[in-house]
């Protein structure tokens, strides 16, 4: 089950090579993504996560990533059984994602948010899970963008029901400071722990682990205090 209401975790999405998942759980990542749009950067088409992924799926949480994906892309990608979860960047509504859920998918929104207003969308979706991304008009994600963090403490406080996943511009500096300020379930990165678009840095992805960990001890001394 990812992500686990039980567990904080750390999502490192956007690999362009398989053998790189294997790395990053051993480093602790908790969930590693596949970005199956085409049009990304971080594209890993599905054929090559099926082939390259088997050892890693089942033991570890690999996570689809899709945008306005066409009924086959999604039906490959939910028969092929790699991933714990779909995370959807597009315009989905909440009907396909509804649709998705009686299949028996577990459906990660993503959405972008701007201001306190746009936070409404995320009572829309029936999913348990959000992502909360950056507002970048004309782009779907992994724009290395963050967003006020506020409106991250804001959600859980609307909805406090919702696992609430942050990402939009986090890197191994300033993670400790987003757990910490907006303690959400799972903090979910791309560009800020990479050297080339697709490939992860693994010292930046070992330091971002461990500062993420550590923002949410911290979280948690400062509330029992
Ligand atoms: O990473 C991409 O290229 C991407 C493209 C289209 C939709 C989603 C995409 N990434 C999804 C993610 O989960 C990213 O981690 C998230 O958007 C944050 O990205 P970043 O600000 O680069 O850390």
């Amino acid at each position: 089950m990812f992500p686990d209401p039980k567990r904080r975790s750390v999502k490192i999405c956007g690999i362009t090579q398989p053998q790189q998942a294997g790395v990053l759980f051993a480093l602790g990542a908790d969930a590693v993504g596949i970005n199956l749009w085409p049009k990304s950067k971080r594209h890993m088409p599905l054929e090559v996560a099926v082939g390259g992924l088997q050892d890693v799926a089942g033991k570890n949480a690999l996570v689809a990533v899709l945008v306005n994906p066409d009924a086959a892309l999604l039906d490959a990608a939910v028969s092929s059984q790699l991933f714990q979860a779909l995370q959807l960047h597009g315009d989905e509504t909440p009907a396909e994602v509804e649709r998705l859920m009686k299949r028996g998918v577990n459906v990660i929104k993503a959405l972008q948010v701007r201001d306190e207003a746009s936070l409404a969308q995320i009572g829309e979706f029936a999913c348990d899970s959000i992502l909360l991304d950056a507002y970048n008009p004309g782009t779907y994600g992994g724009g290395g963008h963050a967003f006020p963090w506020e409106l991250a403490v804001r959600a859980r406080e609307m909805f406090p029901q919702k696992q609430i996943l942050l990402s939009g511009g986090l890197t191994p500096d300033n993670v400790k400071q987003a757990v910490e300020q907006t303690q959400p379930v799972a903090v979910d990165v791309a560009s800020g722990v990479e050297s080339l678009p697709g490939s992860k840095d693994l010292l930046q992805v070992a330091r971002f682990i461990a500062e993420a960990r550590d923002g949410w001890v911290k979280a948690a001394g400062d509330s029992a205090s």
